[in-house]
């Protein structure tokens, strides 16, 4: 019996074009006004060394900018860029410029979900600051209550075998009872070499399918 559910954000709970077309352009927007105001703060300075031990250089503040307005257009999921972009998208939902996209079926279902015993966490690219404001600042209301736990970059890439087992250890869950579910087959491949049960999200026509996982077009064909 599935005891607990992982969704990934982008193409499942939320729409891609929300996150591409909306969130990256913001944080794009206010990023080098951010690192110039904020550059002197700790957690902002050691996000900073990390992207200049990435690049393997010392950069300046707008060397900085530059090099991180670049990961936005490539789409990089670098733990550094993530936790910056979480940090921009803070102000924007607090002052209402950023609603949190999901579809009308995400809060029915992770609460019919959750009714019925099973616990649910997050797994995205996006810091999990950033996760926590996107499901509280949705039009369905706040619905960070809802998840028991959150896991972004730091537990692992979402490709690789060995983040989806961590994450098992910390639901202290064998794989069986675990249910991810992704709109991105690479990932789904790695969470069922780690045991997990999964299932395809094909939103629209941008997923690419996986044959080899179920799949839904929406949280209501979930069968959990
Ligand atoms: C937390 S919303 C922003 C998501 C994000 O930054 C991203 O790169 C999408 O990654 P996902 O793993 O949710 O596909
Ligand atoms: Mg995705």
């Amino acid at each position: 019996m599935i005891k607990a559910i992982v969704t990934d954000i982008e193409g499942t709970t939320s729409s891609i074009d929300f996150v591409h077309r909306t969130l990256f352009p913001y944080a794009k927007a206010h990023l080098r006004a951010f690192l110039h105001t904020h550059a002197g703060d700790a957690a902002v300075r050691r996000l900073l060394a990390e992207v200049e031990r990435i690049e393997n250089r010392t950069l300046s503040v707008d060397a900085a900018a530059d090099v991180l307005e670049r990961w936005i257009d490539e789409d990089r999921k670098l733990t550094p860029l993530k936790a910056l972009q979480g940090m921009i998208w803070r102000t924007g939902y607090e002052s209402g410029a950023l609603k949190g996209h999901v579809y009308p079926d995400t809060p029915e279902y992770l609460r019919r979900w959750q009714a019925q015993g099973k616990r649910l966490y997050v797994y995205s690219s996006g810091s999990v600051e950033a996760q926590k404001l996107i499901f509280a600042h949705t039009d369905y209301g706040d619905l960070t209550p809802l998840f028991s736990g959150y896991f972004d970059t730091q537990i692992g890439g979402k490709r690789e075998v060995d983040s989806y087992r961590r994450i098992l250890e910390h639901l202290a869950l064998p794989g069986a009872d675990v249910l991810f579910l992704s709109d991105v087959g690479e990932e789904l491949d790695a969470a069922r070499a780690a045991g997990m049960q999964t299932c395809q999200l094909l939103r629209d026509d941008k997923a690419v399918p996986a044959r080899a996982h179920p799949q839904a077009r929406s949280f209501a064909d979930i069968v959990v």
